[in-house]
C-alpha cells in the first residue's frame, strides 16, 4: 500500500483559503483532511457544511473528514452533498456504531472509525474492523493542532497493522496528531499508510509545502 498524506486544513490561514487550497491542488496524491468539531465533543469549534461546500469548489483532492463531535448520526445525514470522499466519527461517540457505519457506507465512498489516545484496541469489536475502510489511530488527545505526538502511538498502529494482517483485512491506517518528518518513518514501518499533518505542512518556511510533504512520504 502506498502511504497517503493527507493536510489538516485546522492549520491554514484561513484568510487565504482559496489561494492556499490551489497551492496544494498543485501537489498530487494528497487527501483534504477537514477537522469538524463541535465543541462538545471537544473543547473547540471549527467549520461546518457551508465552509466545506466552497472547499470543495476548489480542491481537486479526496475530501477525508474527521468528526470529533457528539452526534456523528446527525453529521452523516446532514453532510450528504459535500462531497466528501471520507468519513470518520469518533468509537466513542456512538452506541451503534454498526448501524452509522452502514449509513456512512450507503452515502460516501469510505467509512473510518477513530479512537483517541487512551481507547484501546480490545474496546473495539472484530465485526467493525470488519465493516471500515478506514481507522484513525490518534496521536493527540483530539480538538487542537499543533499539539506533540505520543510515541506510543507507535506501538497501537503494530498492534493495528496485526490484527489487519491476521484477519486478512484491507482497512486503512491512519494516524493524525503531531506528525512530522522525524516520526513519520516509524508509523509508516509500523504499518501505517495514511498520515495526517496540519501544522508540520502548513508551517513549512516559504510555503514550501511539497518539501514537508516529501519529508514525511
Ligand atoms: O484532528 C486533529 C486535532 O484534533 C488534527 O487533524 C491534528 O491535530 C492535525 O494537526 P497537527 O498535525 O498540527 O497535530
Ligand atoms: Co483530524
Amino acid at each position: 500500500m502506498s502511504v497517503i498524506i493527507s493536510p489538516s486544513l485546522l492549520s491554514v490561514d484561513f484568510l487565504e483559503l482559496k489561494t492556499e487550497l490551489e497551492r496544494l491542488n498543485e501537489i498530487d496524491d494528497l487527501w483534504l483532511h477537514l477537522d469538524v468539531m463541535d465543541s462538545h465533543f471537544v473543547p473547540n469549534l471549527t467549520f461546518g457544511e457551508p465552509v466545506l461546500n466552497k472547499v470543495k469548489t476548489v480542491s481537486k483532492h479526496k475530501l477525508d473528514a474527521h468528526f470529533m463531535v457528539t452526534d456523528p448520526d446527525f453529521f452523516v445525514e446532514n453532510f450528504k452533498n459535500v462531497g466528501l470522499h471520507n468519513f470518520t466519527f469518533h468509537w466513542e461517540a456512538t452506541k451503534n456504531p454498526e448501524e452509522l457505519i452502514k449509513k456512512i457506507k450507503a452515502l460516501y465512498p469510505s467509512a473510518g472509525i477513530s479512537l483517541k489516545p487512551g481507547t484501546p484496541l480490545s474496546a473495539i469489536p472484530m465485526k467493525i474492523w470488519e465493516m471500515v475502510d478506514l481507522v484513525l489511530i490518534m496521536s493527540v488527545e483530539p480538538g487542537f493542532g499543533g499539539q506533540k505526538f505520543m510515541p506510543e502511538s507507535i506501538d497501537k498502529v503494530i498492534a493495528l497493522d496485526l490484527i489487519r494482517h491476521e484477519n486478512k483485512l484491507n482497512f486503512q491506517i491512519q494516524v493524525d496528531g503531531g506528525i512530522n518528518g522525524e516520526n513519520a518513518g516509524y508509523l509508516i514501518q509500523a504499518g501505517a499508510n495514511n498520515l495526517v499533518a496540519g501544522s508540520y505542512v502548513f508551517g513549512a518556511p516559504n510555503k514550501d509545502y511539497l518539501s514537508r510533504i516529501n519529508k514525511i512520504r
